[in-house]
């Protein structure tokens, strides 16, 4: 397993592991020093690892997700997508339960847009020939466990945290921004008013006590067992508490790296469509996640731009070959979000300019 304690390298940061740590409040003080670190650990090693994120406690953000996955099944089937529960209006957000059988084995919970988004003013739903329109599906709002339990800060510690991981995405992509020699801001207005971002909550209950002959082959690797498969991220940047579990790997060369836990730390990775935005500068690394044998549980945020942003160009003004032809983020994101098995059955409706 890779070393945990954290070794100096040469310029002076620290590296955990195979991974750079970015000092957030240090590098917000001095972002010439960072932006370039940043750079170097996104062109090498696609991921790294943020610490002294400000306002970020990881413990308060586990006791909220765990506290969701022991809820009775029924209070949480409540809350699932129309694709689990036809009768329930939400098609975006709310939760998934596991689907068995494949490599990805997990129960999610997803919000997204608390920004200065206003959700009411579009609660309402559009159909064109029995169709929704897929502009009101992703801004449909979140949906939210019974207030009277007996965890009534939930909602309000998800949002918390909803607006700490936003803001770090945001500090984040300031530091690329500089990184790239653009102005600082310059990338801003990608994401405004309110970032098209998914925040989940996952829980992988283990498989380990489950006979080997019932588990799919695609969920093995050798003797190892996945509960997620090898996959790229989509979008921009993944920002990953991962609490204190190990089972997170990345490749290089060919390898399977560990990327273990820090405390109050964030993973942060680089999806898909950010390589293709700068010209393929940063790598989107293939990652796992593999059963060791307890349950786990960990809180991504897929941090993207907002639905309307122009993804034809790189930032330096090339245009992006790319199937499909898509050149907003929004259609674009929910055909590739439709190809994974949670979201195979969920119709995401119809886009209108
Ligand atoms: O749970 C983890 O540690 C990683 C999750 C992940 O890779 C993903 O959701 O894309
Ligand atoms: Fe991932």
């Amino acid at each position: 397993m890779a070393n945990q304690n954290g070794v100096k390298s040469q310029n002076g940061t620290k590296k955990n592991g195979p991974l750079e740590t970015i000092d957030l409040a240090a590098a917000l003080e001095a972002p010439e020093d960072a932006a370039p670190v940043i750079a170097r650990a996104l062109e090498n090693e696609g991921f790294l690892y943020l610490v002294n994120i400000p306002g970020f406690e990881s413990g308060e953000l586990f006791k909220a997700t765990k506290w969701f996955f022991d809820l009775p099944l029924d209070q949480k089937m409540a809350l699932a997508r129309k694709a689990f529960v036809p009768e329930n209006d939400n098609s975006y957000r709310g939760y998934y339960p596991v689907i068995p059988g494949g490599h990805s084995h997990k129960e999610a919970f997803e919000t997204g847009m608390f920004g200065d988004f206003d959700l009411e003013k579009h609660k309402k739903k559009t159909y064109i020939d029995g169709r929704p329109l897929m502009r009101e599906i992703v801004n449909e709002g979140n949906v939210w466990p019974d207030p009277d339990s007996k965890y009534p800060h939930f909602k309000e510690t998800i949002k918390k945290y909803y607006n700490i991981y936003r803001k770090t995405g945001e500090r984040v992509l300031r530091l690329i921004a500089r990184s790239l020699k653009l102005e600082e801001t310059a990338l801003d207005h990608l994401y405004q008013p309110d970032v098209l971002a998914t925040f989940r909550l996952l829980h992988y209950p283990s498989r380990v006590n489950i006979p080997k002959s019932e588990i799919p082959d695609e969920a093995k690797d050798g003797d190892t067992l996945m509960t997620t498969g090898p996959h790229a991220d989509s979008t921009y940047i993944t920002l990953l508490a991962t609490f204190d579990n190990w089972g997170l790997q990345m490749q290089q060369d060919g390898e399977w790296i560990d990327v273990p836990p820090i405390k109050d730390s964030l993973v942060m990775n680089i999806g898909a469509l950010m390589t293709e935005l700068v010209g393929g500068r940063f790598k989107a690394t293939i990652h796992r996640v593999v059963d060791l044998g307890e349950d786990r549980y960990s809180v991504p945020f897929f941090y993207s731009p907002n639905f309307d942003a122009d993804i034809s160009k790189t930032y330096d003004g090339k245009e992006i070959e790319r199937p499909g032809q898509y050149k907003k983020f929004g259609p674009w994101m929910l055909n590739r979000t439709s190809q994974f098995k949670e979201y195979a059955t969920t119709d995401f409706g119809v886009f209108i300019e």
